[in-house]
C-alpha cells in the first residue's frame, strides 16, 4: 500500500470528487460513517462522548460525527475551538445539519470554556487534520494541553491534532497525545516514525473508498506492507520439490556465551523453509548445537571461543567449506568483534557474489571498518537496529532525516536494509522504503534479531529477490511476533516463541 503525502491527498480528494463523482460534503459524510462505524463497534457501550472541533475539514468531519452519533443514541457534547473568524463551507453545512439536533453546542474562545473532562468519557479530536499549517497557539494550543490532561480516552480523526502528516515537528510543539488514530484511506508518513509515538496511539486505517486509479496512479518512494501484499510474495512449493530445491545456507554465529544467537538463527532459518543448512560456530558451540539444532549440520571454527574463518577445522577431517558452495550465507548474530573475526569477515566478503545477510556484531564490525562496506555483494540485506544503523552513519536529528539517510545509505552501496524497530523500516537499492506493518513490543526482547537474521538468510538460499526476502521476512517475523501476544500476551514473550510461531501460508 502507498504512503502519500499530503499534496497527494488533498488532489487524490479532488480526484474522487471529479471521477466517481461525488459531492464534497458527501465524502465528507462516507468518512464520518466509517469513523462511526469503528467507533461504534469500539465503544458498543454508548459511552459518554465530547467532540472537539476546527474549523476545517477536520472541524467538519467531527460536526458530521457528532450527529452519526446522536443517531446512534451517544451522549455527546460538541465543543467548537473559536481560533480563527472562518469556516470551511464543509464545516458550516455539517455545523447548521447539527444545530438542528443538539441543544447547544459550545465555543471554546478563552481557557475558562474549555470543559473538564472525566475518566470514564470519550475525547474525539477533530480540531486539525492534514491541513495543519503551522504550529498550535492560543486557545488550540490551551485545549491541546487540556484533553491531554485529562484521563479520558482519545481518538484522533485522521491524525492527532498540532502533527504535521509528513514533516518533522519541533519538540516544542503541543499535539494532541491519543490512544486511537484513525486515518483515512492510506498511511502516513507521521504514523510510522518511532518519535511520533506518543502522537499516534494504536493507529487503523478506514476505507473511504478513495479515488483507487489515482493512488495505483500516484508516484512515491513510501510504501506499507499489507497482509495481501506479503501473502503475494510467498512462494508456492511444488509437489515434486526435494531439499535441493530450497536452498543450501551457512549461518556464521555465536561465541563464547553467545551460542544461543546461534542457535536462534539456526531454528529460524529452519522454520522459514531452507533445504539445508550448515551453521559455523566456534569450538565451544559444537555440542550445543548439534544437541539442540540437529537439522542443522554443524562447522566447528578453528577457534574455541571465536569466529575466525570459514575454512575447516583440521581436526576430525571436517571438510573444507566453499563459500560459493552456499545458495546465501548469514553473518553476524553474537559473533563479538575480536581481531580474529573482523579478520574473517575481511578474507571472506571479497569472495563473495551472492547477496548475504549481515547483522549484528558483523555490522558494527561494518562500523568500525567502513571500507568493508565496498566489499559487501550488491542486493546484501543489512538489519541494523537504531543504534547500529547510527554507527554505519552518523546522528540524526529527526526521523525524517534519518529515513533520507537510510535511503541515502542503500542506494549508494546498492544494498537493502532493515532499519529495525516499530514498523521497520526496509531500504532497497532504488531509494524506495517499504514500512512493515506486523509486530508489537513482546518483540522487544533479546534474539529476536537473531531470528530474523535466520529468516532472511533461508529466504535468499530459497531464492527470493532480496528486496522480496526482506519484505517478506520482517512480515512473518512480525506477525510471527503477534501470533504469540494474542495466543500469551507481548510481556515474556521469548525470541523462541517468535520461532515457533512463524507461518507461511
Ligand atoms: N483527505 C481525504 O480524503 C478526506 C479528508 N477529510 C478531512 O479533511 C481534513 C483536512 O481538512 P482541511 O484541509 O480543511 O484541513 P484542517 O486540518 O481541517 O484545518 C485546516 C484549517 O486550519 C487552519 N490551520 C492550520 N494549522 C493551523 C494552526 N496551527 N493554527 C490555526 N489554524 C490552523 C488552516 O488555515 P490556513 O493554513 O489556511 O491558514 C485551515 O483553515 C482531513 O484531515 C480529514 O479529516 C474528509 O472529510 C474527507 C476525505
Ligand atoms: N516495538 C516493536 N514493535 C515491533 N517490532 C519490534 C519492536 N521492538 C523490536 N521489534 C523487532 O524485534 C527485532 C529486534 O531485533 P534486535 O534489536 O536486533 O534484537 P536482538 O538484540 O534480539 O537481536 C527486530 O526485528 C525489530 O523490528
Ligand atoms: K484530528
Amino acid at each position: 500500500m502507498k504512503i502519500l503525502n499530503v499534496d497527494q491527498i488533498r488532489s487524490l480528494d479532488q480526484s474522487t470528487i471529479q471521477h466517481e463523482p461525488i459531492a464534497p460534503i458527501n465524502l465528507m459524510e462516507r468518512a464520518a460513517h466509517t469513523f462511526v462505524e469503528w467507533f461504534v463497534d469500539h465503544f458498543p457501550d454508548t459511552i459518554h462522548t465530547k467532540i472537539f472541533c476546527g474549523l476545517g475539514n477536520n472541524g467538519g468531519d467531527g460536526m458530521a460525527i457528532a450527529r452519526l452519533l446522536l443517531e446512534h443514541q451517544y451522549p455527546i457534547e460538541v465543543y467548537v475551538v473559536r481560533y480563527a473568524p472562518r469556516e470551511s463551507d464543509d464545516f458550516m453545512h455539517n455545523h447548521r445539519r447539527l444545530k438542528l439536533l443538539l441543544d447547544s453546542i459550545h465555543y471554546i474562545e478563552s481557557t475558562a470554556d474549555i470543559p473538564a473532562i472525566r475518566h470514564n468519557e470519550v475525547v474525539i479530536d477533530a480540531i486539525f487534520g492534514s491541513g495543519l499549517s503551522r504550529p498550535t497557539e492560543g486557545i488550540v494550543k490551551d485545549t491541546i494541553q487540556a484533553i491531554n490532561r485529562a484521563p479520558a480516552t482519545v481518538v484522533s480523526v485522521d491524525i492527532a491534532s498540532g502533527l504535521y502528516t509528513d514533516q518533522p515537528n519541533e519538540p516544542t510543539d503541543v499535539i494532541i497525545e491519543p490512544d486511537y488514530t484513525l486515518t483515512f484511506q492510506l498511511p502516513k508518513l507521521a504514523l510510522v516514525l518511532p518519535k511520533n509515538g506518543p502522537y499516534v496511539g494504536n493507529w487503523h486505517i478506514l476505507d473511504i473508498r478513495l479515488h483507487k486509479r489515482f493512488i495505483d496512479q500516484a508516484p512515491t518512494s513510501y510504501y506499507f506492507t499489507q497482509p495481501s501484499e506479503a501473502r503475494l510474495l510467498l512462494r508456492k512449493r511444488n509437489r515434486f520439490s526435494n531439499k535441493g530445491t530450497f536452498g543450501h545456507a551457512l549461518l556464521l554465529a555465536g561465541s563464547y556465551g553467545k551460542i544461543g544467537a546461534a542457535v536462534l538463527s539456526a531454528k529460524a532459518c529452519l522454520r522459514a523453509g531452507v533445504g539445508l543448512l550448515t551453521v559455523q560456530v566456534p569450538q565451544c558451540g559444537y555440542t550445543i548445537l548439534q544437541t539442540v539444532v540437529p537439522e542443522a549440520m554443524c562447522s566447528p571454527d578453528r577457534h574455541q571461543n571465536i569466529l575466525t574463518g570459514i575454512a575447516p577445522s583440521d581436526q576430525a577431517g571436517h571438510e573444507s567449506l566453499d563459500p560459493s558452495d552456499f545458495s546465501a550465507i548469514g553473518i553476524g548474530p553474537g559473533i563479538g568483534k575480536a581481531p580474529e573475526t573482523l579478520a574473517m569477515l575481511k578474507g571472506l566478503l571479497p569472495s563473495l557474489k551472492k547477496p548475504i545477510v549481515v547483522d549484528a556484531d558483523a555490522l558494527n564490525l561494518l562500523a568500525e571498518n567502513r571500507e568493508l562496506l565496498n566489499h559487501i555483494p550488491p542486493s546484501s540485506i543489512l538489519t541494523p537496529h537504531p543504534k547500529e544503523f547510527e554507527r554505519l552513519t552518523k546522528k540524526w536529528s529527526n526521523d525524517y532525516q534519518k529515513l533520507d539517510l537510510l535511503r541515502e545509505f542503500a542506494k549508494k552501496n546498492k544494498i537493502v536494509v532493515v532499519l529495525k524497530g516499530a514498523f521497520s523500516a526496509i531500504a532497497t537499492p532504488d531509494g524506495d522504503i517499504h514500512f512493515n506493518s506486523t509486530g508489537n513490543p513482546g518483540l522487544s526482547t533479546g534474539g529476536t534479531g537473531d531470528v530474523l537474521t535466520g529468516v532472511l538468510t533461508a529466504l535468499l538460499a530459497q531464492g527470493y529477490d532480496p528486496v522480496e526476502a526482506a519484505v517478506l521476512g520482517v512480515y512473518a517475523h512480525g506477525l510471527a511476533g503477534d501470533q504469540v501476544a494474542s495466543q500469551r500476551g507481548s510481556i515474556g514473550m521469548t525470541a523462541s516463541d517468535v520461532i515457533d510461531a512463524l507461518r507461511w501460508e
